[in-house]
């Protein structure tokens, strides 16, 4: 029974089933491997029960494995692993910042390079979309993989049967953003000012929306900057129902580092509390924008979009200048050549 729920909930995820094991577990190459989260207690009824993963390392790669938790919302005892575990700690359906991707690049080089038989094991929760952001930029790092679509493609058809590894659109652009690191070097960090967010889509018509604008500040997360509503008059609002088109804008607003949209509305559950309900989000790096806007042509573009969402949706934001980055420091420069400048 435990069996059939296991298998259940890892889905199209390939498992490792040989010499009594049955794991959400897969190499993705000899040396790397990918697999779900390595539970306990009731939670390991429907996961990889930790003790069978303590089993199976032991059994095939004794004293010859690491493993790397990127879960930031659930944790365990690493000596239950045997100890070699490092975390890098990531928020589920989020982006990695590309100084957390470089990180976990050098730590499986310095691993994977210390003996030919040593193997890297990467989880989060299902073992998929964060720990296949952070696998493809090593593919990309190791050249193993030329480009982000290849690498993207190689780790889904290792991981799944149904082709389908990352699919947050914004985790498959930090691999593009990874990429262009390793191939151009560091980019000067730079503060963006978002003049207007353009957003064309049926919910126009019958709601008012709210975007949460939020900046990664390392490990204390991620903060709000801004808060807009259309339900504020004093905002800069403007609304064609019939066009199903809102046009917010503004003057003085610089954006900097890792930034994320959160576009909701306004709710009011059955027990008539309101509620915010989230309609789509996106993740940008300010770095990364070459031109004056950044569209998304449709539904598919946008991460987890609600289902009371069209396809035809269009967003897109325009920015008005940019500048040195001045007042944030998100991921040191020099750090990152360092780190590069032994890479190459
Ligand atoms: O792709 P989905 O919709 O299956 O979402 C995965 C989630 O499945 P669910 O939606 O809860 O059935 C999945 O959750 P469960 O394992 O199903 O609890 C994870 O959150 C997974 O993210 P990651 O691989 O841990 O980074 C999620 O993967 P991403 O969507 O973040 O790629």
């Amino acid at each position: 029974m435990t069996s059939l729920v296991r298998h259940y909930v890892s889905a199209k995820k390939r498992r490792f089933q040989k010499n009594g094991f049955d794991l959400d577990l897969t190499y993705i190459t000899r040396r790397i491997i990918a697999m779900g989260y390595p539970a306990e207690g009731t939670e390991g009824l429907f996961r990889n029960p930790l003790s069978e993963v303590a089993r199976f390392l032991t059994c095939y790669h004794e004293k010859h494995f690491k493993v790397i938790n990127l879960c930031s919302e659930r944790d365990y005892n690493p000596a239950k692993l045997g100890g070699n575990v490092e975390r890098i700690p990531l928020d589920d359906h989020q982006i990695a910042p590309l100084s957390d991707m470089l990180k976990y690049c050098r730590i499986a080089d310095e691993w994977l390079s210390q003996d030919e038989n040593n193997v890297l094991v990467t989880h989060c929760k299902a073992g998929k979309g964060r720990s296949g952001l952070m696998i493809c930029a090593y593919l990309l790092y190791t050249s193993l993989c030329p480009s982000p679509q290849k690498a993207l493609h190689f780790f889904a058809e290792k991981r799944t049967k149904n082709g389908k590894g990352v699919t947050i659109p914004s985790q498959k652009r930090y691999v593009g953003y990874f990429h262009d690191l390793l191939e151009k070097g560091p980019r000067e960090e730079v503060e963006l000012q978002l003049a207007e967010i353009c957003f064309t889509a049926n919910i126009v018509s019958s709601k008012d929306v709210n975007v949460v604008i939020s900046s990664l500040t390392g490990r204390e997360g991620c903060a709000p900057i801004r808060v807009i509503s259309t339900q504020e008059s004093g905002s800069k609002v403007s609304r064609s129902k019939l066009a199903r088109t809102l046009v917010m804008s503004f003057s003085q607003l610089w954006i900097c580092g890792d930034v994320k949209f959160e576009f909701q509305t306004t709710e009011v559950s059955l027990c008539l509390k309101q509620y915010q309900h989230r309609l789509f989000y996106f993740w940008l790096n300010t770095s990364q924008i070459e031109g004056a806007e950044m569209l998304f042509r449709s539904k598919t573009e946008l991460d987890k979009p609600s289902k009371r969402i069209e396809l035809d949706i269009q967003v897109s934001l325009s920015f008005g200048g940019r500048r040195p980055q001045v007042t944030m420091k998100f991921w040191n420069l020099e750090v990152m050549n360092v780190l590069l400048g032994e890479h190459q």
